[in-house]
C-alpha cells in the first residue's frame, strides 16, 4: 500500500532572525518570521507527511497558539510527526522538495539539507530530494518579501 502528500509553506524575512532552512542554519542577511524557527522547508514537509497519513496539518497538531512551539526547533516537530508515520505502518518511498526563494543562493547547501531531511526521516539520502528555484524577480518570493516552499511526498507500508 502506498499513500502520497503535498505541503505547502510560506515565511516571510525580518532581520534579525536566523534563516534556518531544512534544519541547516545559513549565513545570510535576514531570517525567517514564524512563532517557531520558521524553518519553511521543515514545516512543508511535516504537512506532507500529515496529509499523506489523513492527519491534518502541522497547526492542528502544533498550534501556533501554544508556547510550547515559541521559537521550536522543527526539527522536532517534524521528528514528532515522523514518529506517527512510523506507528501507522509506513516508511519513506521518496520525498522531493522545492524551496521557492530569489534569495540566498541555495545550491551551496542543498546536500547538506538533503542529508538532514535524510537523517530526520530515517531514510537514504537517495530517497530525498531538495532543489530551488527563484521566481525570476516575480510576486512576493520574487521581491524578496518572503520564501516558499512545496514537498511531495510517497509513502509506503513497510514489510512485514
Ligand atoms: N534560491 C535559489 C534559487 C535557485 N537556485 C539555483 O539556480 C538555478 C536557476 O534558478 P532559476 O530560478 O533561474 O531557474 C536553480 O535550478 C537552482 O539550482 C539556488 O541555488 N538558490
Ligand atoms: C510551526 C508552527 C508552531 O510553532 O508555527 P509557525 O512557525 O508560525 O509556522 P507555520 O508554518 O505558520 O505553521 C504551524 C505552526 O503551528
Amino acid at each position: 500500500m502506498i499513500r502520497i502528500g503535498q505541503g505547502f509553506d510560506v515565511h516571510e524575512w525580518a532581520d534579525n532572525r536566523p534563516c534556518i532552512i531544512g534544519g541547516i542554519e545559513i549565513p545570510f542577511e535576514r531570517g525567517l518570521i514564524g512563532h517557531s524557527d520558521a524553518d519553511v522547508l521543515l514545516h512543508t514537509i511535516t504537512d506532507a507527511c500529515l496529509g499523506a497519513i489523513g492527519e491534518g496539518d502541522i497547526g492542528r497538531h502544533f498550534p501556533d497558539t501554544d508556547p510550547a512551539y515559541k521559537d521550536a526547533d522543527s526539527q522536532v516537530l517534524l521528528k514528532e510527526v515522523w514518529k506517527m508515520v512510523k506507528a501507522r505502518g509506513y516508511e519513506l518511498g521518496n520525498v522531493d522538495c522545492t524551496i521557492i526563494a530569489q534569495a540566498p543562493k541555495m545550491a551551496p547547501y542543498i546536500e547538506d539539507i538533503r542529508n538532514n531531511v535524510a537523517r530526520l526521516l530515517e531514510s537514504s539520502v537517495e530517497d530525498v530530494n531538495v532543489k530551488a528555484t527563484t521566481t525570476e524577480r516575480l510576486g512576493f518570493t520574487g521581491r524578496e518579501e518572503g520564501i516558499a516552499a512545496l514537498a511531495v511526498i510517497l509513502l509506503r507500508k513497510t514489510e512485514g
